[in-house]
């Protein structure tokens, strides 16, 4: 369904619970599956997280994940040490189009038996599980943090643990260290020294405890742009946040500074605060954070500054190719943008198209980006549930805090 926002002002004060994060949880699940002796609270309500607890608990041999992508290397990994099971994994139309061959030749050379069921290195794989007995595998780390932290989350079953080496610029590190970090929370030992990861095996029961995951910080990138956009005074409150996160996206405190938007950490909340501030031209290379590109572009242009954005080489391969599409929904809009393989520039502009009906691409990042323009102007946002992919009660936590939606008839 379509929906249209109308022009609308937010509270001067408001607040918002926003569900567990979605890369945290994927991780959680996963090895909450090799090792039950765990809990976990806060757990997130995302579409792809709940994909990911059915497909762990699921016996089928087909095993459908949709759009998650995360779910999707992660199992992969996780089947090829399922002992005497058989899987197929496989996806949306779009899941076909994301590479795995980087990961799948990986876990084959540690000794798993997977094969391609329609086209060689995409989805959907068949994996034939079994002992995996092999421990030294050299991976290029240019593509997708993913297969890293899937072999991570693996490592400490197998007999040997693992060594892994990586092979060029390795991409979106914030997210292999959380894989890390959470590794060492629940007590498996790793070291990452240079280019090498190393994680050491693990045969006994581990000290059960919960775990707890901090709220998404991906999501709470519409509240940041949100507070940019709004008037000095204007103050969101967000929970439950810490202010040292594992997530990468956590950075928005710092580059949403250029923007006015002040954070404070209160208890396990954030406040963003939005003050007065002089706008300039933005540069930032964001290849340890790709998911809030989307959301700094749209507030750029929704600004009027121009900004440039490198680090981007992994956009073209997720849901969609999120360059193309900001550069074409941008441009609907009015405004003016360049893009490279790697690189976005937004040219300043001042005024924006009002009742534009933005394209969402199976994409919720796309919805979510552009919502925040509702303060500025009309705008249609189709395909409105995609959102649900990573952040489901979107749109009634916009309304709680003074956005005017309605569904548009057909
Ligand atoms: O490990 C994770 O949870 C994720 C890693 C990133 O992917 P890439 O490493 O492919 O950039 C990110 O974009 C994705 O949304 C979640
Ligand atoms: C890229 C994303 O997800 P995934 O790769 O897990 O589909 C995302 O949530 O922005």
């Amino acid at each position: 369904m379509h929906i249209t926002l109308q022009k609308s002002k937010i509270a001067k004060q408001s607040s918002v619970e926003i569900t567990g994060s979605k890369s945290e949880s994927n991780r959680l699940l996963l090895l909450q599956a090799l090792y039950p002796e765990f809990e976990l609270a806060n757990v997130s309500n995302s579409d792809d997280s709940c994909l990911m607890t059915d497909a762990l608990a699921s016996s089928s041999e087909v095993v459908d994940i949709h759009h998650a992508g995360t779910a999707m290397r992660f199992l992969t990994a996780y089947f090829s040490i399922q002992e005497g099971r058989d899987t197929v994994l496989t996806g949306s139309k779009r899941m076909k189009e994301r590479p795995i061959k980087i990961l799948a030749e990986a876990l084959q050379d540690l000794g798993a038996d997977i094969s391609y069921v329609e086209n060689e290195g995409f989805p959907p794989i068949k994996i034939k599980g079994k002992k995996l007995t092999k421990h030294q595998v050299t991976l290029k780390a240019n593509v997708s943090s993913q297969y890293i932290s899937a072999l991570l989350l693996i490592a400490s079953k197998l007999e040997n643990g693992l060594e892994l080496t990586l092979e060029g610029e390795i991409t979106s590190v914030p997210y292999i260290n959380m894989t890390l970090s959470l590794l060492d929370e629940i007590g498996v030992e790793s070291s990452f020294i240079g280019n090498v990861i190393t994680v050491k095996p693990n045969t006994k029961q581990l000290k059960s405890k919960t775990l707890t995951v901090e709220s998404d910080w991906s999501s709470a990138s519409y509240y940041f742009s949100i507070a940019a956009l709004s008037e000095v005074g204007t103050e969101i409150t967000l929970s439950s946040y810490k202010e040292n996160s594992l997530q990468g996206d956590s950075v928005l405190v710092d580059i949403y500074k250029h923007f006015g938007v002040t954070t404070v950490f209160n208890d396990n909340s954030v406040i963003l605060k939005k003050e007065a501030s002089i706008l300039s031209p933005l540069k930032l290379d964001l290849k340890n954070a790709p998911d809030i590109a989307q959301t700094i572009a749209v507030t750029c242009f929704a600004l009027g500054i121009s900004c440039d954005l490198i680090g981007l080489h992994t956009l073209k391969i997720k849901e969609t190719d999120r360059l193309v599409a900001l550069k074409t929904e941008i441009e609907k809009l009015g405004g003016t943008v360049a893009i490279t393989d790697k690189s976005l520039h937004l040219s300043a502009s001042e005024n924006i198209k009002e009742l534009v009906s933005i394209a969402t691409y199976n994409d919720h990042r796309m919805a979510m980006a552009f919502a925040p323009l509702a303060l500025k102007t009309p705008i249609i946002i189709e395909d409105a549930a995609v959102v649900s992919k990573s952040y489901p009660t979107f749109w009634d936590d916009l309304k709680s805090i003074g956005f005017q939606i309605i569904p548009n008839q057909s």
